[in-house]
């Protein structure tokens, strides 16, 4: 038996426990390694299949392109602001994220912010600690009848939208992308501009991605564009307020308060807002709850061991998204076709120059992406080339692969089956039982059905009596155990095909004794899985 090598998992952040229990439950290898520097992380990655990270760890184009057998980049929480998106693609590796795991608490800690800052209760706090009793130093404002402007109006915006309606606010919005038909069920009117909006709110807070777009979008015109005593939060990303500006504002006591708990550059430990009593500074705490660290955990275990397996990741950002009910049809099948390739590989000694996948049975019309990345993925792999639905398109035109996909609703009697013919050689597979085993039922037009096992030994020979028990003779002198066996028949033409499995290594010598044993023998193959 060959070993398998286990795939190993690298974690560079602090990930909850159910998480790392998910991955290593799944047989992977997983090293949790906090301090790494940035050139420590250059230095580790080469081992590792997998990189899980939060906000801090930068996933540069540097890290990327030293990391030859990284196949997936998981980031346990929203933003991928930290992950070179592009230098990802390029090389085939699958970036996802858990978009939804920390939004409740993202919406909550802006909700917090929100209060706080507008009922000065941090201040308020450091003064009692202080031994102080200053009651009338700390009034504050209220939420209720005051008007909220919300950038960004997508996952944690809406959540704040629903929270803020709550306490009796009036909800406006900016966000070109968000329809009609939501920002009425949020309640919230919509902007379309900026400069329109900016002057109308007692409270502004941004729920944006950061982007070209987005970075900066609030500086000096629109500070000195809003209402006085305006109080501003920032849950999202630093840098969509210009902090510098910023400062000068909340100096000159035209910007009543801010809460900030993201930076531009993060560990943040100074900066122009520190000096300010109304300024309230979190160090990045808005997904720092256990109810979100623990879904941010599982679900970036499942997302990432789902793309190490070859399947469809739901929350990728480099991969076109499939629905999941397609997913669990497809989704099995990838290591059929990955066998598929790798076999055609070592039959055809060469890459195909064209490739066909039809899809059948329950199979017919689904997405058959992933199944052409898995086949692809099998014919390179002994070329070290790593394909992945990110990139598998890319890699067929790279090495002269003409590739087609089709359905066809009959599976031949069973009820789903793929089957890939590259440059004329046939090869189907369907999945047995509850276990999914991948099983071949068809090779080059001969019907079988047998799990190929690691090692498998193929013969196609005119038929005649005597030929199975020469092949036993030879294998078991030479101490090769037969494990499983079918046969296969051509009736017109008297062709006969023998699937072998095996246990011990077939050498030249042994291959050698079959043909010359076998006399009128086609073909002969020797295939490793
Ligand atoms: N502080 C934290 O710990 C924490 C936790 C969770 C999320 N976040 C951050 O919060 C932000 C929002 O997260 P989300 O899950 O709501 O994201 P989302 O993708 O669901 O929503 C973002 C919204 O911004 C809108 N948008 C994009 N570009 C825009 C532009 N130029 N102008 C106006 N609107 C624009 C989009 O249409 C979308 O509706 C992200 O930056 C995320 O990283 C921070
Ligand atoms: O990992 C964290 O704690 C921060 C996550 C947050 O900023 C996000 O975008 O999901």
């Amino acid at each position: 038996m060959v070993a398998v090598m286990a795939k190993k998992v690298l974690v560079t952040e602090k990930l909850a426990e159910a998480g790392l229990d998910i991955l290593r439950s799944k047989g992977y290898e997983v090293d949790v390694l906090l301090e790494l520097d940035p050139e420590g992380l250059v230095d580790a990655i080469p081992a590792y299949d997998a990189l899980i990270v939060r906000s801090a760890t930068k996933v540069t184009r540097e890290v990327i392109e030293a990391a030859a057998n990284l196949r997936v980049i998981g980031r346990a929480g929203v933003g991928i602001d930290n992950v070179d998106v592009e230098a990802a693609t390029e090389r085939g590796v699958i970036v996802c994220n858990a978009p939804t795991s920390n939004i409740v608490s993202a919406a909550e800690q802006t909700m917090c912010l929100m209060l706080a800052c507008a009922r000065k209760t941090p201040q308020a706090v450091a003064s009692m600690k202080d031994g102080k009793w200053e009651r009338s130093k700390f009034s504050g404002t209220e939420l209720f009848e005051k008007t909220l402007a919300i950038f960004g109006l997508g996952r944690v915006g809406g959540l704040v939208a629903e929270r803020a309606r709550a306490f009796g606010m009036n909800l406006i919005g900016y966000d070109p992308y968000c329809s009609p038909e939501r920002a009425e069920q949020l309640g919230v009117e919509l902007y379309d501009n900026v400069d329109d909006i900016v002057p109308l709110a007692d409270f502004i807070t941004v729920h944006l991605p950061k982007t070209k777009e987005t970075i900066g979008m609030f500086g000096p015109a629109q500070y000195a564009a809003m209402k006085d005593g305006v109080i501003l939060v920032n849950t999202a990303r630093g840098g969509i307020y210009n902090i510098e500006s910023l400062a000068d504002f909340v100096a000159a006591g035209k910007i009543g308060g801010a809460a900030i708990d993201v930076y531009e550059a993060e560990p943040c430990t100074e900066s122009p807002l520190h000096e300010f009593d109304n300024v309230i500074l979190t160090p990045h705490l808005g997904a720092s709850t256990k109810e979100a660290q623990t879904r941010a955990g599982i679900q970036i275990a499942e997302y990432v061991s789902a793309g190490l397996e070859g399947s469809i990741v739901p929350t990728a950002v480099n991969m076109a998204l499939v629905p999941p009910e397609i997913m669990d049809a497809v989704g099995p099948y990838v290591p059929a076709c990955q066998l598929m390739g790798s076999m055609l590989a070592q039959i055809d000694g060469d890459i195909p120059q064209y490739l066909k996948l039809t899809a059948a049975g329950s199979l017919a019309g689904a997405d058959p992406s992933i199944l052409v990345a898995g086949t692809l993925g099998g014919i390179l792999s002994y070329k070290n080339v790593a394909v992945t639905p990110v990139n598998a398109e890319a890699v067929a035109k790279r090495h002269g692969i003409k590739v087609e996909t089709q359905s066809r609703p009959d599976a031949q009697g069973y009820a789903s089956a793929v089957s890939v013919v590259a440059d004329g050689t046939e090869i189907s597979c369907t999945l047995a039982d509850t276990a999914q085993v991948p099983r071949i039922v068809s090779l080059f037009g001969y019907q079988i059905d047998i799990a190929p096992a690691s090692q498998s030994l193929i013969f196609e020979y005119v038929d005649a009596p005597g030929k199975i028990g020469t092949i036993g003779t030879i294998l078991g002198s030479a101490g090769i155990n037969i494990t499983t066996m079918q046969v296969g028949m051509k009736e017109k033409e008297k062709n006969a095909l023998v699937y072998m499995n095996v246990e011990g290594d077939v050498d030249d010598a042994i291959m050698g004794k079959l043909r010359e044993g076998l006399g009128e023998l086609k073909n002969l193959w020797y295939v490793k899985l």
